[in-house]
């Protein structure tokens, strides 16, 4: 859209267009003109693309070129605004504001300008994610990170001081925002190619942060005041963090882009988390990856996940809270023993948990419900939820309350769940649940609605009451009362009868034998019948607005008990899952072992159609270190995975899939697994290995577990096995963290004899008629070798390009123990 120069020459719509789109000229505009959204120029362009509709064109610029085209229905506006904001597009929303009028342009204005990290919307939500808007601002002294859940008004805020893109990129992951906001810094920028893989990300200008020339404070101050006056802030954590120039000024950032774009969203945000990155289980994004936790590699769903295994919540909101356990998990004995306790309380009780199920299967979503409340966009629909939703509070509360619960965590949600009779009350006698008759208020609470509605009802009985009335009173029982769509309502007297009429008729219309007469009573009724359906409206909203006020007077409460209500559910959702999958509950015995008895793999121990074979693990101070050689398809990737999820899970609060576990409490999982490049950051499959491994090698401590299948296969033989055994040598002498190394170099082994808590198992195999059987078994000892050519033949290569290669292998064995290399 180059020019606004020849105006004149353009349309008054075109003319209006212009205006409003040079005010958001980072939007795609979307413009209401009658019953179609339409999009010109660029955004036509981008948006037919996007959405797969026609581009046509219409008129022309003011420069005499065609105008490109593209809309949308207005009915089915949601539907593609999902899509173009889930497409990473800033949209402005541009609505028709009054009824056309003939020969004059209509009255046009944004109404809602989405980004995809500000939708507080319900219909643009995916209901078992949260939303989280991110922002990020980097400095050489550390880095901010600052996640905004709009719907519940939480904020999130940590500082950290590596500058690797790993650590951050492993942060940010634990929330998966929708949208990262970094200021247009250099320091910043690098980082954008590595945020766009798993998020959209905006780039905020950031000289005028410090300079806004519209108000005599700059964004800086009143970003402060902000903050300030909405958080309590006795938190020590924050006076360290004050001074740093990335925390003022990424709160600048913050709430420069939020006050643009939600600013309703802004002012709700009443809930601040100041953390650090300890004080969670620390995955690595490679960890979050390779384990499947929310997202499978497959297709980015979450089927066939950590999460899709635990999440049996009734409720989107249980199933919400059970994703932000799984991405941060544990570290304190107290909160993990304690969440263990309930679990395995509602495992033992499970009369008291399918009422509690019941329950809040009723009562739904309603942290979203009060999310809408909260930012003043609930609509009708959202107080009937709410209502029903309150009637099933005490019934919890009493189970919470009757049941003697020795439970330090459920009395704790017991408490917190308090009782809402007042406001359900309210409620129920004022809203109108009839949906079929599109009213606010209920019959029988405002006596001026009811009045109204009585008339406009019974507007034509009263009319003839009144007519009943005029001719009792007129003795004339030819007396008629009619409407006239030009004149209204009359009163008809046949000429002969008119000696007989009052005083107070005043004459309106002569007829032919008749005459017509109103009177002031008629005038009221004809008034308020005419009046009654718009007086209606506008009583109705402001008798609703009040009932808002009363309800947002209990926002903090209602917030509690959407809170503790989704707690509840995710408990009850592990304890179906350890209930249903025999999993045990873990121990932490303060020793640093991990010792597991009878492990299984949580997801892929559903997917198989045969058995899955259970194995143990120990690590301990004898055994820190495990070699595992063994086949192909053997099975060392499953429990080299199953052994970190067993430790995740664990720390989550869910009972295990396993005999039996005492673990200890990890800092951090570090898994290195598979082939993965990122082609589009320029790196291969082997550099991309070795900066995983680097992290691995920088972060790891002796509390926490490594995860390492293959390293150093991505290069020729000699160098991967020599940066594989050094690898080995580094964690074992100087990390000493609990680690489980995967490998199919045989010579990996001699570690062993080195070194006497570096030990060595293998997954088994048998020979059957000639072929391999995997018996994916991990045991003691040393994998005769990797039977790659008996997987080749599983896999069914040609039969003659395996003989060949038996015949290469042969050779290759032959001159290997000539050199004496194994
Ligand atoms: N404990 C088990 N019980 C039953 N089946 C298993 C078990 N472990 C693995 N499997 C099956 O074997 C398949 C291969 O396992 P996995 O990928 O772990 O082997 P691998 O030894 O890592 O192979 P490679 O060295 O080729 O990567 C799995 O997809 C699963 O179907």
């Amino acid at each position: 859209m180059d020019s606004n120069k020849n105006k004149n020459n353009l349309t008054p719509l075109m003319k209006q267009y212009y205006d409003i789109k040079n005010e958001h000229p980072d939007t795609l505009l979307l413009f209401q003109v009658g019953d179609f959204y339409e999009l010109f120029f660029e955004d036509a362009i981008k948006a037919s693309s996007n959405l797969g509709l026609a581009l046509t064109h219409r008129g022309t610029d003011a420069n005499g070129h065609p105008i490109p085209l593209c809309g949308v229905p207005t009915h089915v506006l949601d539907h593609y605004l999902i899509k173009l904001v889930k497409a990473g597009f800033k949209v402005a929303v541009c609505d028709q504001l009054e009824t056309p009028k003939a020969g004059k342009i209509v009255k046009r204005g944004i109404t809602q300008v989405l980004t995809p990290g500000t939708l507080t919307d319900l219909k643009l939500l995916d209901e078992k994610s949260a939303s989280y808007l991110c922002t990020f601002f980097p400095t050489i002294e550390n880095n901010i990170l600052i996640f905004a859940e709009l719907l519940t008004g939480q904020l999130f805020i940590t500082s950290i001081e590596d500058n690797t893109s790993k650590s951050i990129e492993s942060e940010i992951l634990r929330f998966m925002p929708d949208e990262i906001v970094i200021p247009d810094t250099k320091e910043a920028k690098k980082y954008i190619s590595t945020f766009k893989q798993f998020s959209n990300v905006t780039v905020e200008s950031f000289d005028i942060l410090t300079n806004n020339f519209d108000t005599k404070t700059t964004i800086l101050q009143e970003s402060k005041i902000w903050f300030k006056e909405q958080f309590d802030q006795e938190n020590n954590n924050i006076d360290n963090l004050k001074n740093t120039d990335a925390f003022n000024y990424g709160l600048a950032t913050f709430y420069k882009f939020l006050k643009r774009n939600n600013e309703k969203a802004l002012n709700q945000i009443k809930t601040l988390s100041i953390y650090n990155q300890e004080d969670f289980l620390i995955l690595d994004a490679a960890t979050q990856k390779n384990l499947e936790l929310i997202k499978n590699s497959k297709d980015g769903s979450s089927k066939n996940t950590l999460f899709s295994v635990l999440d049996q919540a009734v409720t989107p909101m249980g199933s919400r809270t059970i994703k932000k356990w799984i991405t941060r998990p544990l570290i304190k004995k107290d909160l993990i023993e304690k969440r263990l306790d309930s679990v395995e309380f509602l495992t033992q009780n499970i009369i008291f948990k399918e009422n509690i199920i019941k329950y809040i299967q009723k009562i739904g979503d309603i942290e979203r419900t009060i999310g809408r409340i909260a930012l003043s966009r609930a609509q009708l629909h959202d107080y009937i939820l709410l209502a029903q939703a309150l009637e099933f509070v005490p019934l919890i509360k009493q189970e919470l309350s009757t049941h003697a619960i020795d439970n330090k965590l459920l009395s704790a949600i017991g408490s917190k769940i308090s009782d809402f009779s007042q406001i359900h009350n309210l409620l129920l006698d004022s809203i109108n649940t009839d949906t079929t008759t599109q009213r606010l208020i209920k019959k029988g609470f405002n006596q001026e609605i009811d009045r109204l509605r009585n008339l406009i009802e019974h507007g034509a009985q009263e009319i003839f009451k009144l007519e009943k009335k005029e001719q009792e009173r007129t003795g004339i029982n030819s007396l008629k009362i009619r409407y006239n769509g030009a004149y209204g309502y009359s009163i008809e007297v046949t000429k002969a009868n008119l000696n007989s009429i009052p005083n107070d008729y005043i004459r309106t219309q002569t007829l032919t034998n008749k005459e017509r007469f109103t009177t002031q009573e008629l005038k009221d009724l004809e008034y308020d019948i005419s009046r009654a359906n718009n007086d209606i409206e506008e009583i109705e909203k402001e008798v609703f607005a009040q009932i808002k006020r009363e309800v947002e007077k209990y926002l903090n409460h209602l917030k509690k008990l959407s809170y503790s209500l989704s707690y509840l559910d995710a408990l009850i959702s592990l304890s179906q899952v350890a209930y249903n999958n025999n999993y045990s509950r873990p121990e932490f015995n303060g020793q640093k072992e991990i010792v597991i008895e009878n492990g299984r793999h949580p997801v892929i121990e559903f997917n198989l159609k045969e058995k899955f074979i259970p194995n143990s693990t120990t690590l301990n101070q004898e055994q820190t270190l495990w070699i595992i050689t063994g086949p192909n398809m053997g099975g060392k990737s499953t429990y080299l995975r199953q052994v970190a999820l067993v430790c995740i899970m664990a720390q989550i609060g869910s009972f295990v899939p396993a005999k039996n576990a005492n673990l200890f409490i990890l800092d951090r999982v570090f898994t290195r697994i598979g082939a993965s490049d990122n082609l589009s950051e320029g790196k291969s499959t082997f550099l991309v290995e070795m900066e995983e491994t680097a992290l691995i090698c920088n972060q790891a401590t002796e509390n926490s577990l490594v995860i390492l299948d293959e390293v150093g296969r991505g290069t020729s033989t000699f160098d991967g096995l020599a940066i594989a055994q050094a690898v080995i040598e580094h964690i074992y002498n100087n990390i000493k963290a609990r680690c489980l190394f995967a490998t199919h170099y045989h010579e990996l082994t001699e570690l062993n004899k080195k070194f006497k808590d570096i030990v060595l198992y293998h997954a088994a195999s048998t020979k059957s008629e000639g072929s391999i059987v995997l018996l994916h078994k991990i045991l003691p000892g040393i994998a005769e070798s990797s039977f790659g050519l008996e997987v080749a033949k599983l896999a069914q290569l040609p039969k003659g390009l395996i003989n060949r290669a038996q015949e290469i292998l042969d050779n290759l064995n032959n001159k290997n123990i000539k050199d004496n290399i194994y």
